[in-house]
């Protein structure tokens, strides 16, 4: 049972929320008509396609969003090429997407909090909010065994035009922020979250592993959070001179893969000129982590966002002998409200990740882009 805001109570289960279960595939050079609910759908065949399906209509408590804006983010390119991310595995057509933005359309029963024409960031994982659920209870809901993550199967995506949504699970845009911000409030939430956790404070000297989408909004995040000097690596130099572009002050490292992890640490150490209290690891490679590892000081904290292998070896008695902690991030829960916040109060700028934007028929373009290295794209966004 929820409650919603205005005093509305319905028996509540995400997985009715599911979008329109019915969708038709598109044939190659179809073209989609102008007023199709039109969608991006990966499947096991390591195809991506466009779909169209009905316009939904919301049901109590919810409401229905034209999406106005997606980022396309590494796990769904993951998805759909490699077809499974650890135990979430593609066994059908699924809808792509999940760092999105849009505007309200239509308000279901029940929903006072929301009128049409509001703009929203979405938030995509949606828990499931019983009393019962210790990690929903205690406000940790990213741990919620029974969320839905739109984009990760067997849940559709938010990259489509018309999407259904709890109408608890959106968040008011202010005027300054555009729908591009908001759909990027999705991979900066997940930097946020972690830098919540690592204990990073003001003047802490860290450094960042990886400069793809997720080291960079960390890099953001830091910067806002005070954190000087802070150096990043990256085994490609187009990621770290843009990495440079976007927070002039970064120190940074080019990894060599002829170092080993020690040797590349050295690197590490001697770029920052001080002892490092934090890595924020955002790679989830095996060498990579080691590298943070043995970068820190006694009495470091590595923080883990990037995601990687399933079992990996670790330096112990380099952990244990400097009482270095080992933390990870899995996704987000009350990131949203801070992000959007850092966002429109110009702490935090994430329009220039923004470097290839498609229109939503040319959704399976922008992915092609999203997943060819030799593009250099750093965020791709679709927009309708
Ligand atoms: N914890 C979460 O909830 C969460 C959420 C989103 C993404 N992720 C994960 O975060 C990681 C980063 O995401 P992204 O979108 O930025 O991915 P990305 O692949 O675009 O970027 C990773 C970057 O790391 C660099 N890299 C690879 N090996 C390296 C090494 N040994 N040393 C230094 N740099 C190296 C790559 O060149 C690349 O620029 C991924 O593992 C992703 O799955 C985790
Ligand atoms: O941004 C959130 C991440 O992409 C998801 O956790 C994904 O990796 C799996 O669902
Ligand atoms: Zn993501
Ligand atoms: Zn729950």
């Amino acid at each position: 049972m929820t409650t919603f805001e205005g005093g509305f109570t319905a028996v509540y289960n995400p997985r009715q929320i599911l979008d329109h279960p019915e969708f038709r595939v598109l044939q190659p050079g179809e073209k989609p008509s102008s007023s199709a609910n039109i969608a991006a759908f990966y499947n096991p065949a390591h195809e991506i396609h466009l779909v169209e399906k009905p316009r939904p209509k919301p049901g109590p408590g919810q409401v229905l969003v034209h999406v106005r804006a997606t980022g396309i983010c590494g796990s769904d390119v993951h998805f759909w090429k490699h077809g499974a991310i650890g135990p979430m595995i593609v066994t059908d057509e699924c809808g792509s997407g999940h760092e999105s933005a849009g505007e309200i359309l239509e308000v279901g029963e029940g929903v006072t909090q929301w009128k049409v024409g509001d703009r929203v960031a979405m938030e995509n994982g949606v828990p499931c909010s019983q009393p019962s659920c210790d990690a929903c209870r205690i406000g940790r809901y990213n741990g919620c065994p029974n969320v839905v993550f739109f984009s990760t199967p067997p849940f559709h995506g938010t990259l489509t035009r018309w999407h259904l949504h709890p109408a608890q699970w959106l968040h008011r845009l202010p005027d300054n922020v555009s729908f591009e911000e908001g759909s990027l409030c999705e991979p900066l939430a997940v930097a946020l979250a972690g830098i919540e956790r690592s204990g990073l404070r003001l003047g802490d000297p860290i450094v960042i592993c990886g400069a793809g989408p997720i080291g960079l909004v960390s890099l953001l995040g830091a910067r806002a959070a005070g954190a000087e000097p802070i150096v990043i690596t990256d085994l490609f130099q187009s990621r770290l001179d843009f990495a440079k572009k976007l927070v002039p002050g970064v120190r940074t490292v080019l990894i060599s893969r002829n170092l080993s992890p020690k040797e590349q640490a050295e690197v590490i150490k001697q770029t920052a000129e001080v002892p490092l209290k934090v890595a924020l690891e955002c790679t989830g490679v095996e060498s990579s982590i080691h590298t943070s590892i043995y970068s820190m000081e006694f009495g470091a904290k590595v923080f883990i966002i990037g995601v990687g292998k399933s079992e990996q070896n670790f330096p112990f008695m380099h952990l244990s002998a400097n009482e270095i902690d080992v933390s990870f991030q899995y996704r987000y829960a009350n990131q949203y409200p801070k992000a959007i916040r850092l966002i429109s109060g110009g702490l935090i700028d994430v329009k220039p990740l923004v470097t290839h934007r498609f229109k939503l028929e040319e959704a399976v373009s922008a992915f092609h882009v999203a997943a060819d290295p030799t593009q250099g794209a750093i965020k791709v966004q679709i927009l309708d």
